[in-house]
């Protein structure tokens, strides 16, 4: 089985094509397959955040298909990080040019992805759609007796943070916070809480915690369902920026690019609004491919990795440039 090692702000990912990796693993082994190899104490090289499959397209309009299985096992709707590592993928393997748009088939979305420029010398980046964006508390699973939550309080975790929940289409609760609550235990305390056994959000959700910077440039830091805290979430980075933009710059805040910075690098977000009212945002950052590596599958599924071939692509040495320059 041949898998690739990806990461997209160094939330990282092993990505199985199953039309290509001679892979015949059924649904309750790819399951099984994602919690081995992700697993950050006795994965494959230091586990990973998830695994991104891979797999023909459903509807014509797409190229490919993307699932998502996060590192705890669970399926994710969408990944914002991992689409841009796939959509590169996808690209090569279709040898579609730079300047082509294509469309990946998600859970619950047929997403426009296309190449952008490089974020930094030598870090080949994407840009993908986010989307759908829905602010009912039914499609986000959140149960806090209202039907959507905006800038609002949930007193149960905590007296001061004002939360505000989106899905896009995953489950995001965001709230802005100063540097101290930032670097502070909160996002992990309330996070755990609510990806734990809950009444708020029975299925968990994603939650982050949003530093503004000025008026382009937020930090955003979260914890993800199904994984713990990574080193950035594409979909969580998304979703607050678009709460950015509509609590804090209004109007003037569609369609102008914001950077969004967070613990393993910087994306760039633009939030756009369509004429019928409903919300996108481009996501663009780098789509790193750090390794190439090939497997025994029966190994892999028993946590046996012995025998793995592990290839170093090069591009990390670059990637980790891009992030010297960034704390300069
Ligand atoms: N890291 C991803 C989000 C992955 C899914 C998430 N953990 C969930 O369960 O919703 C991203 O970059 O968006």
């Amino acid at each position: 089985m041949k898998l690739l090692k990806v990461h997209g702000s160094g939330n990282d990912f092993f990505l199985l094509d199953k039309m290509e990796s001679g892979s015949r693993l059924n649904e309750v082994n790819l399951i099984k397959l994602a919690k081995t190899i992700c697993d950050r104490h006795s994965g494959l090289h230091g586990g990973a955040d998830g695994l991104l499959v891979v797999l023909p397209a459903e509807h014509q309009a797409a190229l490919a298909k993307m699932r998502v299985i996060n590192a705890d096992g669970s399926e994710a709707s969408m990944c914002g990080n991992g689409l841009r590592t796939v959509a590169r993928y996808v690209a090569g393997k279709a040898q579609i040019g730079d300047d082509q748009g294509f469309q990946i088939q998600t859970m619950y979305a047929d997403l426009q992805v296309k190449a952008a420029s490089e974020l930094a010398q030598n870090v080949p980046a994407y840009e993908v759609e986010i989307s759908p964006v829905s602010f009912s508390a039914t499609d986000i699973g959140m149960h806090v007796g209202q039907q959507s939550l905006f800038n609002g309080l949930i007193p149960a975790l905590s007296e001061t943070i004002k939360f505000s929940a989106v899905a896009v289409p995953n489950p995001h609760l965001v709230a802005f916070v100063d540097d101290k609550i930032l670097a502070g235990d909160k996002l992990v305390e309330i996070a755990t809480y609510l990806n734990g056994h809950n009444s708020f959000f029975p299925d968990g959700v994603n939650v982050s915690f949003i530093n503004v910077k000025s008026a382009r440039q937020i930090f955003v830091r979260t914890f993800e369902r199904g994984v713990g805290l990574t080193s950035a979430c594409g979909t969580a980075m998304s979703a607050s920026s678009l709460i950015f933009v509509l609590q804090q710059l209004k109007e003037k805040g569609f369609e102008k690019m914001l950077e969004v910075y967070n613990p393993g690098g910087m994306v760039k977000t633009i939030v756009h609004q369509r004429q019928d009212g409903t919300y996108w945002i481009s996501l663009i950052g780098n789509a790193t491919v750090t390794a190439n590596v090939v497997l025994d599958e029966k190994a892999a599924l028993t946590g046996n990795f012995s025998e793995v071939v592990w290839q170093e692509t090069g591009e990390e040495k670059q990637y980790q440039r891009f992030i010297t320059s960034l704390k300069k």
